[in-house]
């Protein structure tokens, strides 16, 4: 690898895993072994990029729930961004209205979230976006789960958090997602690639598209720096 190699923000789901949002073991010596900064943004909870990066044996650089949270080892930061009571009430009154969040009693994917609520894909989606934009919300529909999200964050002002941090500048990066959830992270980076299984947004809003899905399109999005 040579000098040219820029920072890396990347996408877990449907980026470095397959639609079941298993990780494709191909690209850990890629993020192990990146020379640059490797941020992980996600729309998951904090504890799946955290656990991610310790796994990977890399430094902990992380943007959870869409921006809400943003996590630095480096330098000892965690901030929190977002109206999470404002998603709790829009979680209440979707309940009233008969409809759980559809990922069971014990819910995994809500149970260590700080900022913004995710619902299952099969669960009505016009009642939770009607709620939601009452209490000033948003929904993404990320292609793995809706997320109730205030729109103050996302994962550009994530990692433009996280710049600000480490003396960095996101134009450097290259970024690499799946969906509407990386758009505004697309805008600011240097390069933006979308993986061919990305939505219209994320297509959109990147500077390249590559052939293949999934893990497979990561590896060849990162393919030109890892000569
Ligand atoms: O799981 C989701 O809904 C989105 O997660 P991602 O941002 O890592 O793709
Ligand atoms: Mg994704």
């Amino acid at each position: 690898m040579d000098s040219d190699v820029p920072p890396l923000v990347v996408d877990i789901d449907g980026t470095l895993t397959d639609e079941s949002r298993a990780l494709d073991p191909r690209v850990v010596p890629v993020l192990r072994e990146w020379p640059e900064r490797v941020v992980v943004a996600t729309g998951k909870a904090m504890p799946f990029p955290i656990a991610l990066c310790e796994f990977l044996g890399i430094e902990r650089t992380v943007v959870a729930e869409n921006g809400g949270v943003v996590f630095v080892e480096a330098t000892d930061e965690l901030r929190l961004e977002g109206d999470y009571e404002a998603a709790v009430a829009v979680a209440e009154a979707y309940r009233d209205l008969g409809y759980d969040f559809g990922f069971g009693e014990i819910d995994l994917a809500n149970r260590w979230r700080e900022t913004e609520l995710v619902v299952s894909l099969d669960r009505p989606l016009e009642p939770l976006e009607e709620l939601a934009a009452a209490k000033g919300l948003v929904v993404l529909d990320t292609g793995f789960a809706y997320h109730v999200t205030d729109p103050v964050v996302d994962k550009g002002t994530g990692l433009e958090a996280v710049c600000e941090e480490l003396t960095l500048d996101p134009g450097d990066f290259l970024a690499v997602g799946d969906s509407v959830n990386d758009a505004q992270m697309f805008d600011l980076a240097g390069e933006a690639v979308a993986v061919a299984n990305a939505d219209e947004t994320a297509r959109d809003r990147a500077d390249r598209v590559t052939d293949a899905s999934f893990a497979d399109g990561f590896l060849e999005a990162v393919a030109p720096y890892r000569a």
